[in-house]
């Protein structure tokens, strides 16, 4: 009965951290099924934006839905809707694999007898069913990224919620985590929420995007759309650049490159 439901819907969606306007009246809808690509310069509002949706941050204005669920008013609700993949984790390098899973799992409160299978089922799925049993310090960076996803996915959300979930790997790794992130999908028909600074990535892999400035939503469509609208041969490196002006190179500065090296050692 839910199943025309948007998976997120934001309107007039607001934040603030001080005098710094994050989110800016956001207006937003994330059908279900779809991957869905937000997109922006560093300090965009991007983060603060998934935040918002995923409950761990009560927007002072607006409203958000989770499949026609109000996240202020059942927070529980939609968390249990929700599996978040976060930009700076998560995975313990001192338990293997399936521990890792296994106390998501805990976490989660998936129903005890059904953990076992969860986990399993969970690791599978991403790939790393033979390294389960293996200290997840000895993976590499892209098994670890698909490590936290069968963390996100052990409690079969409806919408998976992925922030940059391919930074910092190189391309072999980029490209696992992405097979992977569509597989779930067909296997599971879940919505997929993710955030990403490479353009090629949104490009080939989401079904729609919304580019992110300055905490306003300055563009949504298809990838073929947005490069349609710019005229013949854009790419949406040009697409962004136009909305962004020269913000795509200046963006970041200390919180990217803190950003940056959390990751690396995260990885590392
Ligand atoms: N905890 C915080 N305290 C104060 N300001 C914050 C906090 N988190 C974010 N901001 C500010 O809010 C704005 C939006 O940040 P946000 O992290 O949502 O952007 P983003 O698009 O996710 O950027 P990035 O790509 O770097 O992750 C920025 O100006 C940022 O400096």
């Amino acid at each position: 009965m839910t199943d025309d439901l948007p998976a997120v819907r934001c309107t007039g969606l607001r934040y603030a951290f001080g005098d710094n306007v994050a989110v800016d009246g956001v207006d937003l809808t994330v059908r279900p099924g779809e991957v869905f690509g937000l997109l922006g310069p560093n300090g965009a509002g991007k983060t603060t934006t998934i935040r918002l949706i995923t409950t761990l941050l009560r927007a002072p204005s607006g409203v958000v839905q989770v499949f026609g669920v109000d996240v202020a008013r059942h927070r529980m609700a939609v968390r249990r809707m929700v599996g978040y993949v976060p930009q700076q984790l998560s995975a313990d390098s001192a338990l293997t694999g399936r521990e890792n899973v296994a106390l998501f799992a805990r976490l989660f409160d998936v129903p005890r007898g059904q953990r076992r299978v969860r986990v399993d089922e969970s690791l599978a799925m991403v790939g790393l069913g033979d390294a389960a049993d293996r200290l997840a310090g000895t993976y590499s960076g892209g098994m670890i990224r698909r490590l936290e996803l069968a963390q996100a996915l052990v409690n079969a959300p409806r919408l998976l919620i992925l922030d940059e979930p391919t930074i910092g790997l190189d391309p072999v790794a980029r490209a696992s985590v992405w097979r992977r992130i569509g597989e779930v999908r067909e296997q599971t028909g879940m919505t997929v929420l993710v955030t990403t600074h490479y353009m090629d990535e949104a490009d080939q892999f989401c079904d729609r995007i919304a580019l992110m400035h300055r905490g306003r939503l300055r563009a949504l469509g298809t990838p073929a759309e947005l490069k349609a609208n710019l005229g013949r041969e854009s790419t949406l490196d040009d697409v962004f650049r136009v909305i962004t002006g020269d913000d795509l190179e200046s963006g970041g500065g200390i919180r990217d490159v803190r950003a940056a090296r959390r990751t690396a050692r995260r990885l590392g």
